[in-house]
């Protein structure tokens, strides 16, 4: 068994429990409030800009030029292609770029984006590719299985957000991701792999989090 399919059997009790999620379902019947989804777009653009970073510390981790330079790619496609779907979105809504830039971040979209920094700064490249896989993959697989929702992709408001998730480029990237991880555990002790599982599990759980921040539209309890 490959390691990322250990892994995959380890949280498919939450990956089903993202499917089902009123947010994601939402998205998928073209019913999601729209409030809901401009909550979430700019709480999700501020996460992708602490993600786009730790492609950056993959880079300086990698140990050669092939692996450093998909990285690289994955850092510009992020910002520039990931995040672009954003800005339109931002656009539809008449939210500025400086305004989607100095928003502040929800308890849950801190939580995440410093758990993931956390670990990449700190841990080996192994781990820091187990605390971003469920963030490509995931989302690889909502897009998908939204894609076959009859008339979902062509939606006027989400569709786009569907052909995103659900694109040829964007499932080459969580592929890559995916192989990754598999080539890093060769070779690791059950100890470390079982470290590297419970660091999926736990960006597992911030990504169910996240779609229920979104969903609650959840800032702190108390306001300044
Ligand atoms: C919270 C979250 N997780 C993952 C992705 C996919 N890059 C995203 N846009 N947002």
């Amino acid at each position: 068994m490959k390691f990322t399919e250990r892994l995959l059997e380890h949280v498919r009790p939450i990956w089903h429990e993202n499917h089902r999620h009123p947010f994601v379902q939402g998205i998928g019947s073209g019913t999601l409030d729209k409030e809901k989804f401009r909550f979430y777009m700019i709480q999700d653009y501020l996460y992708l800009i602490e993600y786009a970073k730790v492609f950056a510390i993959g880079v300086l981790k990698a140990r050669d030029l092939s692996t450093m330079g998909k990285f690289a790619k994955l850092l510009d496609s992020t910002i520039n292609e990931e995040m672009s779907l954003h800005r339109q979105y931002a656009a539809r809504f008449g939210i500025s770029h400086e305004e989607l830039e100095t928003a502040k971040p929800s308890p849950t979209t801190l939580a995440y984006t410093h758990y993931m920094l956390h670990v990449s700064q700190n841990g080996t490249l192994a781990e820091t590719v187990a605390a971003v896989l469920p963030c490509a993959w995931s989302y690889w697989e909502i897009g998908k299985a939204l894609n076959t929702i009859e008339g979902a992709s062509e939606h006027e408001f989400y569709g786009e957000w569907i052909q995103m998730y659900a694109s040829e480029e964007f499932g080459t990237l969580a592929k890559w991701c995916i192989d990754l991880m598999d080539e890093l555990a060769e070779g690791k002790s059950e100890t470390e792999l079982h470290d590297l599982e419970e660091i999926f599990l736990n960006t597992t759980r911030f990504e169910y989090m996240f779609w229920d921040m979104a969903f609650n539209e959840a800032m702190w309890p108390i306001d300044e």
